[in-house]
């Protein structure tokens, strides 16, 4: 059971819009945001503590929202990442529910939803007709929104689109996360833009090493020490990301990376996409769900994915001579992924890594992995082969030191 004071009023106001009259179960504390929706019937807590979701003010169209609480936010799994969470904190500024559930029941849960979002500082307000929210912000696409807790006075519209908001959830510092197999298979470096806790764990599972560098790392300087390079999920406008889109501009068109294998999600999809010299843009309302299919155009399987953005890539953009679309949405035709037509690379609009579900394209993972492996292989042999060069041809390949004859000190 949850101790909340149901009697404290809360409005919801969308800007140019309506006004919702609810009750507040979170925090006291009266905020502004993207107004955003999403139709994923399970999932709060990891919803909640996804990164790509700062700043956002979440409407839930399930109807009751809170009925298995919240799990700890302390526990960790073998690899010492979070086990329920996607990152320690709530990212979202408030969430907007039908019905809010008082009573709640699970084996996980240590609090309440109420509870949580008191402690987090994050609004909350039950109470109101989703429906008609959810109509309203489809119809005029999405919008800013507030929510006034009490007698507060109402604070201003702020769109949180306009900040950088990669910097306030990337890492601060390089970090490890070593697999606990007794002889990894990779060594992979992971630009953190807000990556998910579950991201990181595909990736270890598979007994790759992963090292989570800042979003604005020049990674072009350390990438040549890895297998592959993943570009992670994050919150915001990819163009406000121009310092992770420079690094890989740079990175792309430098000869000694031409096989390293590279995976976007989400976040990486758009910004891959810009390195590449293809535009992104805002869509009307976005994708928030965990049902919506994906065709993939090399195969022409659909897959069912989960989904949480609010921008696309237009793959009419996209270099013909070096990309072309993987994945496209069957319910809006926008771009879901795209491919290069020499290289191992290939990046996803949707979440194969899916936490809360569908698991159908966790096998994209496997495909960066197999990818990994044609690439360390190709490696070695190269390796041999320049192994029994003459020397100074050796030389000449490794360092790139360019010499008619042996250079001598
Ligand atoms: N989940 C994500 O990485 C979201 C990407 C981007 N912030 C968008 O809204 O489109």
């Amino acid at each position: 059971m949850s101790s909340v004071n149901q009697s404290t009023k809360a409005t919801f106001a969308i800007e140019n819009g309506p006004v919702f009259n609810g009750v507040s179960f979170g925090a006291n504390k009266s905020v502004s945001g993207e107004a955003v929706f999403t139709t994923s019937l399970v999932g709060y807590p990891e919803s909640m503590t996804d990164p790509s979701y700062r700043g956002q003010i979440l409407v839930f169209t399930q109807p009751l929202i809170g009925n298995y609480g919240v799990p700890s936010g302390e526990a960790r799994d073998e690899f010492n990442l979070l086990k329920y969470f996607e990152s320690p904190h709530i990212h979202v500024v408030g969430i907007i529910v039908a019905e809010y559930a008082y009573q709640y029941s699970h084996w996980t849960a240590v609090e309440s939803l109420a509870q949580w979002c008191q402690r987090e500082g994050v609004a909350a307000v039950t109470g109101v007709d989703t429906r008609e929210i959810v109509q309203f912000l489809r119809e005029e696409g999405s919008s800013l929104g507030r929510i006034t807790i009490g007698n507060d006075n109402p604070v201003k519209y702020t769109n949180p689109m306009a900040n950088n908001l990669v910097q306030q959830v990337t890492t601060k510092q390089p970090f490890h996360v070593p697999a606990i197999c007794a002889d990894p298979v990779a060594n992979i470096a992971l630009i953190d833009c807000g990556v998910k806790e579950n991201i990181i764990r595909c990736l270890v599972r598979r007994g790759a090493n992963v090292t989570v560098f800042p979003y604005d790392y020049k990674i072009q300087d350390v990438a040549d020490k890895f297998d592959g390079l993943f570009l992670s999920n994050g919150p915001g406008n990819p163009e406000m990301c121009s310092a992770t889109v420079e690094n890989l501009k740079v990175l792309l068109a430098d000869e000694r990376f031409v096989n390293l294998p590279i995976f976007g999600i989400c976040l990486g999809h758009q910004l891959l996409a810009l390195a590449s010299g293809a535009t992104t843009k805002k869509m009307k309302y976005g994708n928030r769900a965990h049902n919506i299919p994906a065709m993939d155009l090399t195969t022409g399987q659909c897959h069912i994915t989960s989904q949480n953005h609010g921008y696309a890539v237009d793959p009419a953009t996209l270099p013909e001579d070096q990309w072309q679309p993987y994945f496209v949405n069957l319910n809006d035709g926008s771009n879901e992924g795209m491919i290069h037509l020499t290289r191992p690379i290939f990046s996803t609009q949707f979440h194969p890594e899916a936490k809360g579900g569908p698991l159908d394209t966790d096998i994209l993972f496997d495909k960066f992995f197999q990818n990994i492996e044609v690439s360390k292989q190709e490696k070695k042999q190269g390796e041999a082969a320049i192994s029994k060069l003459p020397l100074e041809r050796q030389l000449n390949m490794n360092g790139g030191i360019i010499a008619k004859e042996r250079v001598l000190a």
